[in-house]
């Protein structure tokens, strides 16, 4: 094997480790949150998700496999995803802070027992913390996916909220695992309001 391919090995190990320490410690509050959302769709409510950089990506993924499909074929379910509106992201940014990207939209979008999902490796990203303080003083609940010590989403949750930390330190492992909870919640929200079959 040469040092490339060895690095590669190292690498595909370290995401496995990561997913497999996940699994065992995170079930439940995956659960938890996949609940929360269920409980919102079924209600008439909808879900917003925002997080920055592959998270952005992340946010876009989630909100694409409610609002078109996941693995089942089955009407579209509302998410919008909060990173995509290059307009409105270059002029709250301009005009007021990078901060209120996306509080200014949890603002205009959000009503009570909808759900944000916010998406953040640390934790510590001032716009996606002030999503979340915007949501919670609308009525919306948190579903936030964290890493590392959850930073000030993780310490913002209340109660009603759920946090699913990722037991790991690197951004691109966190992310990794972030996407695979990501399916995961699609996986439950397919099953418990249509009645998916087993994951294949
Ligand atoms: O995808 C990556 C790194 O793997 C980057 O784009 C990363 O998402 C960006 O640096 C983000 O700004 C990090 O923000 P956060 O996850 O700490 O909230
Ligand atoms: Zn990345």
């Amino acid at each position: 094997m040469t040092d490339h391919e060895q690095r590669v090995n190292q690498l595909f190990q370290q995401s496995i480790r990561a997913k497999q320490e996940a699994a065992e410690r995170l079930a439940p509050e995956i659960v938890r949150a996949a609940d929360c959302m269920r409980e919102a769709l079924s209600a008439g409510g909808k879900i917003l998700a925002c997080g920055n950089g592959g998270s952005a990506a992340d946010a876009q993924h989630f909100a694409s496999e409610l609002l078109n499909r996941f693995e089942l074929d089955r009407p579209g379910l509302p998410a919008v995803a909060l990173t995509t509106d290059s307009s409105t992201l270059t002029s709250v940014a301009n005009d007021d802070a990078f901060e209120a990207v996306f509080s200014r939209q949890v603002r205009a979008l959000g009503q009570a027992g909808d759900v944000l999902l916010a998406i953040s490796t640390s934790g510590g990203s001032p716009n996606v913390v002030a999503a979340h303080q915007a949501a919670a003083a609308r009525g919306l609940r948190t579903v936030a996916l964290t890493g590392r010590d959850g930073g000030g989403l993780g310490a913002a949750l209340g109660p009603a909220d759920v946090e699913i930390r990722v037991p790991s330190a690197a951004t691109a492992r966190i992310q990794e695992v972030h996407l695979l909870v990501i399916h995961c919640l699609c996986d439950l929200i397919d099953q418990g309001l249509f009645g998916a079959a087993a994951p294949r």
